[in-house]
């Protein structure tokens, strides 16, 4: 397990652009070393601005879209197509603009798929999806870089402070009751979320910073999910000023 380090750019802008660069040069790498690469993507705000920035990098083309395999950290439970689906947001931004491999390409279950509108068969399947993909008996393939947004509450992909999903062993989760919309959900959870070759941990603004500081601080999972994650090899936080505030000065090392 990895200690967390901590990058501050200056605004959303920069941070999205240099969360992009990273990307890119991480993707890269994997390719270089394994001859593939896998990305487990999130949803919200400043994710959607990263993809826009990866999208609009010239560097781009360097990457072989049509070896890396893009997965999903959580998922709202809509129909298909659904703007508030992290797929869709993903898919305008970034995935339709590069030359991916549409089988390469492993969204969460919609609500009008062929699980139909059950979000714990959702679960299961992509649980089903993501263990044919591994090696083996292995229940997840090797993920290279796993993506988290960060929500005011401190919770990262639909894994919400308090919520039952914490006590779920299986790595895949229906999430009913969040308290963000829409009520229904499926996630990684964080035990699956920390296979993950890296993680990073991305967060703009200052209604982030209080959530950020406290999980930096060492807070409790359950009460926080975001201080429970950890990647195999490196936990990065990467953080606009605003979102930054609260976190130890010992910790950022500032751009
Ligand atoms: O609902 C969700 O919210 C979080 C954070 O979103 P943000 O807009 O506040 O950045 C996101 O990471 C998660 O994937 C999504 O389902």
């Amino acid at each position: 397990m990895s200690e967390a380090s901590v990058a501050v750019h200056a605004d959303a802008d920069l941070l999205a652009q240099a969360v992009a660069a990273r990307l890119l040069v991480k993707l890269l790498d994997a390719q270089a070393e394994r001859g593939q690469a896998s990305v487990v993507l999130t949803g919200g705000r400043i994710a959607a601005a990263v993809y826009r920035a990866v999208a609009a990098l010239p560097a781009r083309d360097a990457v072989d879209w049509s070896r890396v395999d893009v997965w999903w950290g959580d998922e709202r439970f809509l129909p298909a197509g659904d703007p508030d689906r992290n797929e869709t947001q993903a898919r305008a931004a970034l995935l339709d603009v590069v030359p991916l491999d549409p089988a390469r390409i492993h969204p969460m279950p919609a609500s009008d798929g062929p699980a139909g509108d059950d979000p714990e068969e959702a679960a299961a399947r992509y649980a089903a999806e993501l263990a044919a993909a591994a090696p083996g008996t292995a229940p997840l393939p090797h993920f290279d870089v796993l993506m988290l947004g960060v929500g005011e509450d401190g919770h990262v992909a639909s894994v919400f402070p308090e919520h039952p999903v914490h006590y779920e062993s299986r790595p895949v989760s229906a999430v009913r009751g969040s308290p963000k919309p829409p009520p229904v959900r499926t996630t990684l959870t964080l035990p699956a979320i920390n296979t993950a070759e890296e993680v990073w941990l991305v967060a703009s603004g200052a209604d982030k910073s209080p959530a950020v500081g406290m999980a930096l601080a060492g807070a409790g999972s359950v009460q926080l999910p975001a201080a429970g994650v950890q990647g195999t090899g490196r936990t990065l936080w990467l953080l606009d000023r605003a979102a930054a505030a609260d976190v130890p000065t010992r910790l950022r090392s500032l751009r």
